[in-house]
């Protein structure tokens, strides 16, 4: 974890670990699906992909990030870390050991070294347990037999996180949010782990409080050179705590670097989108950002070639055409909604009559599609004369209710690159990788 986060500029390297030291995490390959089932004998008819091949390290002494939207995968990916959910596939390695077929003494104490802390204290606690006991249970099950010497302890590990060492015998229900999640840091310490997973450890809390907790975190963690895994929605945070950061999307790490380069030069669209995301106290920078359309697609059936084509706003034009972005991304949404739920072609004529106080039955083709381009936000007119034909036809065919001759025709003319090819992992230098067809093109262009 960085030092001083007021300098933003001197942050990351302050305290940046040794790169070349063996990782105390390595995770490679890292797959968990589950299986989707249906009836009375519960008959497999899917899988949810929710982590689908992720690689990722933490060293010494380091905080990553595990950072992307909700439903992209981070929680399970901590969780399948941990060993509280199985791997489908992959390997785990921890100071050198693949924990994932760890048992007896060995899983054990894999489980006193890996240590975590969850997002809602509230429900981190045992209400009927004095906080005291509730510090002291891990330092029992993992063998401190003496209840004397696990009390001091605790009283010691309340004290080092900012609670009073009397504190021991009060129960959960008597402290505030930012207060138990102190106290779970202070159960998560107290069996000296080596690696600590924090999954979303302040979005519960409120915001005043959150820079005290990610400060503790960072104290503690030099203190003791411990290395975190910080999950996180909050790019904000992010940049606050880690040294590195891995960008997750629908199953998969899309981008990764050093905290610092990745802020200052986002390379991947959905990193980009992301940042755009974070509230700048700056004016000038308000609203410059992307925003990003719909939520994240279903693991259970993921979009095919770059998983972020559904959605991304730099999404590549199929090389016959050359027009403005922003008017192809929101063809690429007119498509996505044919594919995925269709257009209410009644629904969209009701709209048009009441806006245009007329009959519905009285409503024209022409009205329905203008309707339909202003939802979408597509121009009148797209700048290509040829693009424009194929989607004045593939209009009209969804206003006369042919709308699977209409998703026929946009994907048949408007196929991306991107939903045909899936992008290779590019080292784009200074430690950094991003899975992007933009920048597998670049790279070639660079190489002819
Ligand atoms: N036990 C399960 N069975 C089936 N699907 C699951 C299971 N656990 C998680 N998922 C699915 O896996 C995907 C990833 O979930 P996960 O909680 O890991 O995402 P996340 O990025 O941590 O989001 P959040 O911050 O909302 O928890 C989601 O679509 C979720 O519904």
């Amino acid at each position: 974890m960085s030092s001083e986060r007021t300098d933003s500029s001197a942050s990351a390297s302050d305290s940046a670990p040794d790169a070349s030291a063996e990782p105390l995490l390595d995770v490679v390959g890292l797959k968990k699906h589950y299986p989707v089932t249906e009836g009375l004998f519960n008959r497999q008819v899917g899988t949810v992909r929710a982590v689908d091949g992720v690689d990722f390290t933490v060293r010494a002494g380091e905080t990553v990030g595990l950072v992307g939207e909700s439903g992209c995968g981070k929680s399970t990916a901590a969780e399948t870390v941990l060993r509280l959910e199985e791997p489908t596939a992959g390997e785990i390695r921890f100071e050198g050991q693949d924990v994932t077929d760890l048992d007896g003494d060995d899983e054990r104490a894999f489980r006193r070294n890996a240590q975590h802390i969850f997002q809602d204290p509230d429900s981190s606690f045992d209400p009927r347990m004095t906080i005291g006991e509730s510090v002291m249970e891990p330092m029992r099950v993992h063998g401190l037999d003496e209840r004397a010497k696990r009390r001091a302890v605790a009283k010691n590990l309340l004290e080092r996180v900012g609670l009073d060492r009397d504190d021991v015998d009060r129960y959960p229900h008597e402290f505030s949010g930012g207060q138990k999640q102190r106290i779970s840091i202070a159960r998560a310490i107290a069996t000296n782990p080596d690696l600590l997973v924090a999954d979303e450890p302040v979005s519960a809390l409120d915001v005043s409080i959150q820079a005290s907790i990610l400060q503790l975190l960072d104290d503690l963690q030099q203190e003791f050179d411990i290395g975190v895994l910080l999950i996180s929605h909050n790019m904000g945070v992010v940049r606050e705590v880690c040294d590195r950061v891995n960008v997750m999307y629908l199953g998969e790490i899309v981008e990764s670097g050093p905290t610092e380069s990745l802020f200052a030069d986002p390379k991947h669209p959905y990193t980009r989108a992301l940042l755009s995301a974070i509230p700048s106290p700056d004016p000038r920078q308000r609203g410059s950002g992307v925003g990003l359309t719909g939520s994240v697609p279903s693991p259970a059936n993921p979009p095919s070639g770059c998983r972020f084509h559904t959605r991304c706003p730099e999404v590549v034009q199929p090389a016959d055409y050359d027009f403005d972005q922003a008017a192809w991304r929101s063809v690429m949404d007119l498509r996505v909604r044919l594919q995925t739920e269709g257009i209410d072609v009644d629904a969209v004529r009701e709209f048009v009559a009441d806006e245009t106080a007329t009959d519905a039955s009285d409503i024209s083709a022409a009205a329905m599609t203008a309707a339909i381009r202003d939802e979408f936000d597509i121009p009148d007119e797209l700048g290509d004369s040829d693009a424009e034909a194929v989607l004045s036809d593939a209009l009209a065919d969804v206003a006369a209710g042919r709308q699977e001759q209409a998703t026929d025709r946009l994907a048949a003319e408007f196929e991306t690159p991107c939903e045909t090819q899936t992008p290779a992992t590019t080292d784009v230098g200074d430690d950094r990788i991003v899975e992007c067809l933009r920048h597998e093109l670049d790279v070639a262009e660079t190489a002819d």
